[in-house]
């Protein structure tokens, strides 16, 4: 005869419980993940303003206002280009190149909260074009400094100096730039080298893998705890602009210094077949870069002959390697370890090569691409592109055909390592430049040790609640069951007797 038992008198009671345990859990996680929701981030700021040869550019930076020694935390917000030329043309004007800023300048103040105004440091770096200007006249390059300084000083906020940094800063805070952005910093992985060209002068900067043989060409640094011994070399009249000065200055010493007639041809490898200006002499001498070569002034034509190859021996002239007082050099006499590892090159590296669609190939390839566009008829180049100034577009075959011999000759990077070399502009959303390093450096953002190892973020810390109140919720489950199967034997056990 079956015995019927009925369900012990405290199931109910163990039901009732699990089942307010896991609401209570499920609450408390939900309102603990709430509570520990990362408040509407507070930002700082801070303004750089790139005063390079060929135009000046305000970088407003952002970062959270806690968090500021984290590597990657620092993020360019906005950019604003300044109209006109770079401040070194203001030589017979200085008081115009303060006042080029304004415009980008009311335009930071929009940006930045104005709470933030007062503390949110202003830093100006002017670069190659400057020190030209130094060298040539320093009374004027004091005077466009001095304009500079005194309209920074007009806007709220907190002005730390107007200089002209040195090519090694130049090239050294690049390098952190795109090491920082990379967050290559904190890692034990390797570095990232920084090739910048700009209109005046070129920089290069890597990590070598051999011993520094040149005082001036050694940078050190502690970040973050690991130690950096930098190859740095910038140099000057090696930018883009100066360089064709340069090339054109030494063309038109060898075609024209006997021929005193007006009117002379120069013919050009360098421009697309059936470019053809008048032009002067003057305006590739009016620099101190071309002062080794001396011209009487007159006008010349100017005709484009489209030859990749005769360009680029032209191009070789304007480096010196006939000389080298180290165990190896680049050129010039410029001590240069061998280059290794990746590099990023941005600025006009950047511009020229994109334009051309040259960012992907190797080396051979983009020869290959390189001499067709050269040999393209100048009045085909100008259908393909109608919106560009025609200035501009007749220098890409002389700008990437130097780029090639910089890096090729210069550097001496090869076949094998062409594809070491990235073509960048941005990283993230901040551009490769020196200004984003040098701010970190001036307002000391990258500390020499490593922080303490961070508390756990937000995104971890949800996981970490979510599996926690699972596992409870699964032992509970699992408690349930074996209670269940525990009772049930139990009242068969009973039945059998
Ligand atoms: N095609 C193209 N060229 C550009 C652009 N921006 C600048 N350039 C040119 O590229 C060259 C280098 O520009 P930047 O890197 O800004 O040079 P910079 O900072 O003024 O000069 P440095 O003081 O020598 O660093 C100059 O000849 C510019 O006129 C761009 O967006 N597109
Ligand atoms: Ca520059």
């Amino acid at each position: 005869m079956e015995v019927k038992v009925k369900n012990p008198w405290y199931r109910p009671v163990v039901i009732f419980l699990a089942a307010v345990i896991s609401v209570a859990i499920i609450i408390m996680v939900a309102i603990s993940v709430v509570q520990n929701k990362p408040l509407k981030q507070k930002c700082k700021y801070g303004i750089v303003l790139d005063a390079g040869s060929s135009h000046t550019s305000v970088f407003i930076y952002e970062w959270p206002a806690e968090k500021e020694n984290n590597t990657g935390k620092v993020r360019q917000k906005h950019t604003c280009n300044v109209k006109g030329k770079g401040i070194s043309s203001y030589s017979n004007n200085p008081n115009g190149a303060g006042a080029s800023l304004h415009e980008c300048m009311e335009e930071a103040k929009q940006i930045i909260p104005t709470h933030r105004h007062h503390e949110t440091p202003v830093y100006l770096g002017a670069t190659a074009g400057m020190r030209l200007l130094e060298k040539e006249n320093k009374g004027a390059s004091e005077k466009v400094l001095d304009s500079v300084a005194y309209s920074l000083k007009g806007y709220p906020f907190s002005y730390q100096g107007a200089r002209i940094i040195k090519g090694q800063e130049e090239g050294a805070f690049g390098w952190i730039t795109v090491n920082y952005l990379s967050e290559n910093l904190r890692k034990p992985t390797g570095t990232l080298g920084a090739l910048d060209l700009g209109g005046a002068s070129t920089q290069i900067t890597f990590v070598p893998q051999q011993k520094i043989e040149s005082h001036d060409n050694s940078i050190n640094f502690r970040l973050y705890g690991n130690d950096y011994h930098l190859y740095t070399h910038s140099f000057l009249c090696y930018g883009k602009d100066q360089v064709l000065k340069l090339s054109m200055a030494k063309k038109l010493e060898s075609t024209l210094k006997d021929k005193v007639t007006d009117h002379t041809e120069l013919r050009d490898p360098c421009f697309h077949p059936g470019f053809n200006f008048t032009r002067n002499v003057q305006s590739f001498f009016n620099t101190p870069c071309t002062e080794d070569v001396k011209m009487a002034n007159r006008n010349f034509f100017h005709l484009g002959l489209g030859n990749w190859s005769q360009c680029q021996q032209s191009i070789r002239k304007v480096f010196n390697t006939s000389y080298c007082p180290y165990s190896r050099c680049s050129f010039n006499g410029v001590f240069q370890p061998s280059v290794d590892g990746d590099f990023g090159a941005f600025s006009a590296f950047f511009f020229v090569m994109d334009f051309l669609n040259l960012t992907s190939d190797d080396l051979a390839v983009t020869k290959q691409k390189l001499a067709t566009y050269c040999s393209t008829p100048w009045k085909k180049i100008k259908e393909n592109h109608p919106h560009i100034k025609e200035k501009y577009l007749s220098e890409y075959c002389f700008s990437a055909t130097y780029i090639l011999t910089l890096l090729e000759d210069g550097y001496n990077f090869t076949s094998d390592n062409w594809k070491d070399i990235q073509f960048i502009k941005k990283i993230g959303d901040s551009d490769a430049g020196w200004t984003l390093g040098y701010m970190l450096n001036l307002t000391n953002m990258i500390p020499a040790e490593a922080p303490d190892t961070p508390l756990m973020p937000h995104e971890g810390y949800i996981t970490f609640m979510l599996l926690f109140s699972l596992l409870i919720l699964l032992l509970l489950l699992l408690f349930y069951i074996y209670f269940r199967r525990s009772t049930r034997t139990a009242q068969k056990d009973i039945s059998v007797i």
